[in-house]
């Protein structure tokens, strides 16, 4: 029998179950995985906080680890709260001798004042921790105390801040190490973490919830070491942790009488999406863009006009234009052609793949993009034009970027392995396209693309998605008529009032 990996945290015990290793194992439970623990502390708290703290034994502590690498090494660390600098040296020589994601959430918790922060990070601790780590979290406060920053109040890092995280924290590590400046305690409408690594500054926006959790700092670091653990981008991480503690502070449990505990199982949806705004944005998110006007269902991607025509023909309601190698004159007719036969079937939702410009041109119900479209496509212009604007995503932080563009759906790919084109991403699978459907719901109809057949669209419906986009189960199927005669039998769409009303 094979050990079954494991994460583990080396972190405070905290007897209320709201932070810590407490909070650690059960956010790892919920996301699947197994969860072990190493104790740097005892706590004395309840919900009104912290009341004593009494430092692990070092020996103890040294032997812990080392009967707990005899099973196996761990796939990822989480540190949390180190209240002694002995405690701190026997740490950071364990995590220097691994080979695994690190996440490093300080704390600046001594309540009590008992064990100085001071003593536990000085002489250059802090230091060996944080370049150790893939990824430290902390709260202005935390990376203030530990930088001796000046404050910072409103907008984005100041420079100081940039520099000495850069400098200090960042310039001996590896190119995918960062930071995430979490904007919790901050002011404003907004709560913003700050993902900074040597070469980046991103904003993770989210809507600033009425009141704070206890514990939502735990939760936000170890669904990031998970998720490194599997191999997650540390952005991917932030940006799925943020979403995470986000419903967890929102659906705390209350502890007592003083602060609630972050619910570490939290069903998350899209109030508690963060978004990423593009380069230049504001933290403000846009206007929405139109809503569609029909359900989506079966929803075939064809390469030219002649295929539009005929699914047109074939009663689907739903459709794609995704012209590739055409330029010029001919794409401007093609696309014409199609959105003027669409225009005469009422209750037809025909978008243009890519060519936003042409599609405004010739009035066309939607357009979509992809990620790297959204840099350069006049997204105010299609929005003016009353477009409707489909966006392609397949991470937790492309999901981010692209709510800050407020579209009218969004799509998840690949759902499957796909041969029509080269992507440098997994394939989701049904259990990932569920979450993370769940996670766009109510605010947006979802669409599942990539590798998808005929076979599968009855489980990618039952997903709860709002339609499956197709390209090869219809272009390349022997008989596409039949095909989609099948498919429209799976999963029939045009519930458009318009057209319901058409087929009295
Ligand atoms: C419904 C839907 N989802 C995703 C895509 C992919 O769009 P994009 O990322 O722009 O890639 P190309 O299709 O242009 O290769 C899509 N077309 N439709
Ligand atoms: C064009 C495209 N975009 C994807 C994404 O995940 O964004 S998957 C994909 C290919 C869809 O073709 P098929 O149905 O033949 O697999
Ligand atoms: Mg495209």
């Amino acid at each position: 029998m094979t050990t079954t990996a494991y994460l583990l945290t080396i972190d405070a015990h905290d007897p209320t179950g709201g932070s810590g290793q407490a909070a650690d194992l059960a956010t790892w439970a919920a996301l699947g995985w197994r969860g072990t623990s190493i104790t740097t502390a005892l706590t004395a708290q309840n919900s009104y906080g912290v009341q004593g703290v009494q430092a692990a034994e070092v020996a103890l502590l040294r032997n812990s680890l080392r009967t707990l690498l005899a099973d196996g090494e761990p796939a990822a660390v989480k540190i949390g709260m180190i209240s002694h600098a002995a405690v701190a040296e026997e740490v950071a020589q364990f995590v220097e001798a691994r080979q695994c994601p690190v996440v490093w959430d300080p704390q600046l918790a001594s309540a009590d004042g008992s064990e100085p922060w001071a003593q536990a990070h000085g002489g250059g601790l802090a230091m060996r921790l944080a370049q150790r780590a893939d990824l430290i979290t902390a709260n202005r406060a935390e990376a203030s105390a530990l930088l001796d920053l000046p404050a910072w109040e409103m907008g984005p890092p100041p420079a100081a801040w940039i520099n000495a995280i850069r400098s200090r924290w960042l310039e001996a590590g590896a190119p995918h190490r960062a930071v995430v400046v979490k904007g919790g305690n901050a002011w404003g409408a907004h709560s913003t973490d700050w993902y900074i690594t040597s070469s980046t500054v991103l904003p993770l926006v989210s809507r600033r919830l009425p009141r704070s959790a206890h514990g939502s700092g735990s939760v936000h670091a170890s669904v990031c070491a998970a998720r490194l653990a599997e191999g997650w981008s540390v952005l991917d991480a932030a940006a799925e942790a943020q979403l995470r503690a986000h419903a967890g502070i929102d659906q705390a449990i209350a502890a007592g009488p003083g602060r609630p505990n972050t619910r570490t199982d939290a069903r998350a949806d899209s109030d508690d999406l963060p978004w990423l705004p593009l380069p230049g944005q504001s933290e403000e998110a846009p206007p929405d863009f139109a809503r569609l006007s029909g359900q989506i269902g079966f929803y075939p991607v064809v390469p030219d006009a002649d295929w539009v025509l005929r699914l047109l023909e074939w009663g689907v309601c739903t459709i794609q234009l995704r012209i590739k190698e055409i330029e010029g004159a001919e794409l401007r007719m093609q696309i014409r052609e199609a959105v003027q036969a669409a225009r005469e079937v009422p209750g037809t939702q025909l978008f243009i793949n890519d060519h936003w410009r042409e599609a405004i041109e010739a009035g066309a119900y939607g357009v979509h993009l992809g990620q790297d479209d959204v840099h350069t496509a006049d997204l105010p212009a299609i929005h003016t034009a009353g477009l409707r604007l489909g966006l392609s995503t397949h991470t937790p932080a492309e999901i981010a970027r692209a709510h800050a563009l407020r579209p009218s759906y969004i799509a998840l790919g690949p759902v499957f392995p796909t041969t029509l084109k080269a992507m440098p991403y997994r394939p989701l699978g049904l259990e990932r396209l569920t979450q993370w459907r769940q996670w766009l719901s109510p605010r947006y109809p979802v669409v599942a693309i990539g590798g998808i057949s005929l076979g599968q669209m009855s489980a990618v419906r039952a997903t709860g998605v709002s339609g499956a986009a197709v390209v090869s189960a219809v272009t390349q199927a022997v008989n596409p008529r039949l095909a989609v005669r099948e498919a429209l039998h799976i999963w029939p769409a045009c519930a458009d009032e318009a057209v319901a009303q058409a087929m009295v």
